[in-house]
This record gives structure tokens, sequence and C-alpha cells, in this order.
């Protein structure tokens, strides 16, 4: 018997499989898994790829960030990674971090984390902006406006140059929700009025942690 065939829609990026793995980051005492969190940035990552390769220099930025966190998750230390409130304090207890200045440490869980955790403020923003936008507004503008309030400012002018061009090749925003793949303009709404508490709940628990920690700084 033949084997069956892949699924062509495995590769493809879906709002809902993002959602569903921010629904699943949190614990019931509000602690964040690191598992779901990276899971949720790697779908993400699937929807940035799909957008084609002018996006490939965030990508790449981005998967090494995840592929960092993995590491940890899978390594020998794996158990003090389960959730960010463990992985913060394993780390500042075992000095595994560089606090001041790039130092023995460049790849700690908690500063590698802490690129995620800005960006995903953006990302916030973004669908916030999306969800109650008009039918003619432009992705570009919602996106880099996202930008500028947020993740732009950890980021020096050659960064903040190229994800503005990035950004004005971005598919118009019916282009955009179809890519998303979740239905209707209608269903997308609706998805992203689920999904935008979630993951704003997330960056609020995180960034409480750092900030109690004084970890929002690392360089
Ligand atoms: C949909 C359009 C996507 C636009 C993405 C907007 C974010 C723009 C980020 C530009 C980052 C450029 C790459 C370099 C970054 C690094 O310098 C910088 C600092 O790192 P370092 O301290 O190790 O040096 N890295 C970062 O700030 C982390 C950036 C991570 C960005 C991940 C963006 C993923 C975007 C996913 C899009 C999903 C859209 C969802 C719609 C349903």
């Amino acid at each position: 018997m033949a084997a069956p065939e892949a699924d062509p829609q495995d590769h493809r990026f879906s709002l809902q499989e993002v959602l569903d793995s921010f629904k699943l980051c949190l614990s019931e005492n509000k602690e964040v898994y690191l598992e779901h969190y990276v899971s949720g940035w790697r779908g993400l990552v699937k929807f940035l790829n799909s957008l084609g390769s002018v996006f490939g220099f965030i990508s790449k930025d981005a998967v090494g960030k995840i592929n960092i966190l993995e590491g940890y998750l899978e390594g020998d230390n794996s158990s003090q990674y389960a959730t960010i409130q463990l992985m913060v304090k394993y780390e500042l207890d075992n000095q595994l971090v560089d606090l001041t200045k790039r130092g023995n440490h460049p790849e700690s869980g908690c500063r590698t984390l802490l690129r995620l955790h800005r960006a995903l403020r953006w990302l916030e923003l973004f669908l916030e902006r999306l969800r109650v936008s008009g039918q003619d507004e432009k992705t570009s503008v919602m996106c880099a406006d996202a930008y500028n309030q947020s993740l732009s400012q950890h980021h020096p002018w050659v960064v903040r140059k190229a994800a503005g061009l990035a950004f004005c090749v971005l598919p118009g925003r019916e282009a955009f929700f179809q890519v998303m793949n979740v239905g209707s303009a209608e269903q997308v709404v609706s998805v992203l009025g689920e999904a935008v508490p979630l993951i704003s709940e997330v960056y609020q628990i995180t960034e409480t942690l750092y900030a109690e920690q004084q970890l929002l700084q690392l360089p």
C-alpha cells in the first residue's frame, strides 16, 4: 500500500495554531511554559517565511533565538527551563547571565528571551491594530506604527531602516488575512479578539518578572 502523502497544509501558517500555543503558555498559577512560548514563536516564523525572502533577515534572527531556547529545553538542565520563572531563577542563582555587558554568557536564556519578549509587544500592538482596522487600511502602516511604538527603540539605525523597507512590501490587508489561514475576515477578527488578550497577558507576566529582577536592559 502506498504511504499516505504528507499533508501540504502542515507547512502552512495558521493563526489558530499560534493562538493554541499561547493558550497553553500559562500555568494555573500564571507561570509561562517556555516550550509553548517557543512553539508560538515557531508558528509566527512560519507566517513570516510565507511572506517571502525580504523578511529572511528577521526570520533568521528569530530562528536563531528560538534555537538557543530550544537547546536549553532539550539540554541537561531542561527541568530548570520548564517555565520562564524557573529559567530566570536558575540562571541568576548560578551566575549564568551577563548583567551589564556581554561576557561569558552572550546566549543566556534570559537575554535571548528578552529579545523575543520585546518583539511580542510589537506583535500585540500590531495584531490589535489589525483587529480594529478598516478594509482600506494598509498593513505596512499598521506594522510600522506598532514597531515605532515598541521594538524600534531597542534597535540601531541600520536595523530600523531595514525593517522599515521590509514593511513596505507587506501584502495588503486582504491578502494578509488570507495567509492567516483561519477563514473569512470576520473569523480573522474573531480569532484576533481571542489572541490579543492572551498575548498581552503572557507579555505582562514576563514584563513584571523581568522588571522585578531588573533584567529589562540585559546586554
Ligand atoms: C508581519 C511582518 C513582520 C515584521 C516583523 C516586525 C519586527 C521587526 C524586527 C526587525 C528585526 C531585525 C533583525 C535583527 C534583530 C536583532 O538585531 C535584534 C536584537 O538581537 P541581538 O541583541 O541578539 O542582536 N533582534 C530582535 O529584536 C528580535 C526580533 C525578533 C523578531 C521576530 C518577528 C517575528 C514576526 C512574526 C510575524 C508574525 C505576524 C503575525 C500575523 C498573524
